[in-house]
């Protein structure tokens, strides 16, 4: 861990079950490669993963099974290591490749950019080589102006100790956000593509399919249901991200589909178990498949020193590797380099993405739209218009501790180089439309509107079964999509291990009191709910109380007290270009691209940083 970081807390854990053939998962990290200096269940660093795996790697030899590490994408964008440095991410792609990860893909953030876009063709890919798989995704090289594939479609490759014949993939969801130096291909047409249809004829022993998809979404359906066409019996293993939850799918007896959560707080773990080895028949070709008795077991890992001393056996001397102390001290170093503990100010209370109701005091949103908002959203010029202020909820990242507030904190709430833009003198009862078709959650048509699901937390942007009602029946998607998994049948799996223990509802901090839970007591954590159970956590935690946000916040400006104005500047960040046109034509407004114009100097990071300077000077 990193030195300032809290130590872990004792905790009653969850054994890891042993397969032959075992994965380690991460996905999302968004460069949080320091780890959580404040919270004790996620304060490990990447120099400490690469530790636990090397041991994991040992154990595995020593029993004569496998382990692969994969990493599903969003690897930038969100802390400082990547968004602290210029240009950015001069540190990150070294230390991340510290990590030998066997199978990686890409996720939406290493494409907003031209720039992340190249780094990841000319840097990311070269480091990992034949591990890293681009089945929908395209590069489009400056020199040549060809589209070329950004990696390779997919590998073929055998495990080294059972040497069981893998076929895997490498998928992104259907992101149009991309720029334009990448073609992300949509995967309904990638997998009627004759390498697609060719390589799913393979008969491996274990198609794996890793991708930054939620386990739930469209495209993973779409993935399985056209490799279960050709091939009914052959095991599947998913492994997906982009949701910033950790989640496990069953799609049917012989497959399982995992999400390993966000920001280097979780290491997802799945293990196979019956996999048949295929032997090719004697008078031809074709492969004997016989599948019994297969089964797959999921954790999510809580990533921090005592749950690895644990599941490793190990303990503070003998756990450290050379490696993982090299890449610990490459982040200490980077983190000197870009001086991220550099304090802006004292934040005097915690103040939440979800843990707490939104609009409420201890809400970060609240205290945007009320305090922050206000005070920085000001054009010299037009200082004297009342102006309504409107933030997209998904552009906050991360929550903010009581304490110091450092250089790092401000890219782990606000990481985008996202800016502000306006429409000016719109009449107050067009613009205050806006919010309410933002928030519609796509229940009204918008002649040209984009999906709103995009606006908000990723967490939000596909609602997840209910998996506290005895029923099949699942919230209500915004498109009205079913959910909880892909068939109608539920979880068909051969190994479940429920454990009902901890059901009791307490709201209490993810980070604990003092660091210690020597009381016995049960600190708050994840305690996840999937369709294989509620025994998913590796660490038995008390439950904290998630609250919903909308879509979008806003802020009214230089409004007086007494009556609404004639008149407002609409002023909105960046990435809410895309909806605002289409959302004030609704509106009755009939402006387009050409009536929005920059409306000040800074960006939300930038803004924030100055306001907490010059706000929250207390000591702490
Ligand atoms: N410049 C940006 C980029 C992204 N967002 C928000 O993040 C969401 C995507 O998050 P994932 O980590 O799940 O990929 C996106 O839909 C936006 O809500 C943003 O606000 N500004």
């Amino acid at each position: 861990a990193q030195p300032g970081a809290v130590k872990p807390v004792a905790a009653p854990m969850r054994d890891l079950t042993w397969g032959q053939l075992n994965f380690l998962h991460t996905t999302d990290t968004h460069a949080w490669l320091s780890g959580h200096f404040l919270e004790p269940s996620f304060s490990a660093d990447w120099g400490d993963y690469i530790s636990f795996s090397q041991h994991m790697r040992k154990l595995a030899d020593d029993k004569g099974a496998d382990l692969l590490l994969i990493d599903t994408g969003d690897r930038i964008e969100g802390s400082g290591i990547y968004d602290g440095s210029v240009p950015k991410g001069i540190y990150q792609y070294d230390i991340y490749a510290q990590q030998k990860v066997d199978l990686l893909s890409t996720g939406n953030h290493e494409l907003y950019k031209a720039y992340s876009i190249d780094m990841e063709h000319n840097t990311t890919v070269p480091n990992f080589k034949e591990n890293y798989i681009a089945s929908n995704l395209d590069y489009i090289d400056p020199k040549t102006g060809k589209r070329v594939p950004q990696a390779q479609r997919y590998r073929k490759f055998k495990t080294k100790n059972l040497g069981l014949n893998i076929v895997a993939f490498g998928f992104l969801f259907d992101f149009t956000g991309n720029a334009n130096n990448s073609i992300v291909q949509p995967v309904a047409d990638t997998i009627k593509e004759d390498w697609f249809q060719a390589a799913i004829k393979e008969k491996p022993d274990l198609f794996v399919v890793i991708g930054h998809v939620g386990v739930r979404m469209q495209e993973f359906k779409d993935i399985f249901t056209a490799i279960r066409k050709e091939d009914w019996d052959t095991p599947i293993a998913f492994f997906g991200g982009h949701l910033h939850i950790r989640d496990a799918v069953s799609y049917d007896s012989k497959s399982l589909a995992i999400a390993s959560g966000r920001y280097l707080e979780t290491i997802g773990w799945m293990s196979i178990d019956g996999i048949a080895k295929k032997q090719p028949k004697e008078d031809d070709d074709e492969q004997v498949a016989a599948q019994k008795g297969i089964s797959f077991s999921r954790k999510y890992i809580d990533n921090n020193l005592y749950g690895m001393y644990y599941h490793t056996g190990l303990n503070e001397t003998t756990f450290p590797t050379k490696e993982g102390r090299k890449a610990s001290q490459m982040i200490e170093d980077a983190r000197k380099a870009l001086d991220l503990d550099h304090r802006y100010g004292c934040a005097p209370r915690d103040l939440w993405m979800t843990r707490a109701p939104y609009p409420g005091k201890d809400s970060i949103y609240s205290w945007l739209e009320e305090e922050v908002l206000p005070s920085v959203v000001v054009n010299e010029d037009r200082k004297d218009k009342p102006r309504l202020a409107i933030l997209n909820t998904g552009g906050i990242r991360f929550d903010i501790f009581k304490g110091p507030f450092t250089r790092d904190d401000t890219f782990t709430v606000s990481p985008f180089n996202s800016g502000f833009r306006y429409v000016a003198d719109v009449p107050y009862e067009i613009a205050a439309k806006v919010i309410g078709i933002l928030n519609s959650q796509a229940k009204i048509f918008v002649h040209g509107l984009p999906n709103t699901r995009q606006l908000t937390i990723p967490q939000q942007m596909y609602p997840r079964p209910n998996f506290d009602e005895e029923t099949e029946t699942v919230e209500d998607g915004q498109d009205g999509v079913e959910l909880g998994g892909f068939g109608k049948e539920g979880p068909e799996i051969d190994e479940v291990v429920q454990d009902d223990e901890n059901e009791e509802e307490v709201r209490l901090e993810l980070r604990g009191d003092d660091g210690s839970s020597d009381n016995g007591e049960l600190f708050g954590g994840y305690t996840t709910k999937d369709d294989i159970g509620k025994d998913g956590d590796d660490t038995v935690h008390k439950p904290i109380d998630f609250y919903a946000v909308p879509n979008c916040i806003q802020a009214e400006v230089g409004f007086s007290a007494d009556e609404k104005p004639k008149a407002v500047d609409l002023v909105f960040i960046d990435f809410l270009l895309p909806w605002i046109i289409p959302a004030l034509k609704f509106s009755g407004g009939d402006y387009s691209a050409k009536d929005v114009e920059p409306y000040m100097e800074g960006t939300l990071t930038t803004k924030l940083a100055e306001w907490i300077s010059d706000n929250w000077k207390d000591e702490c």
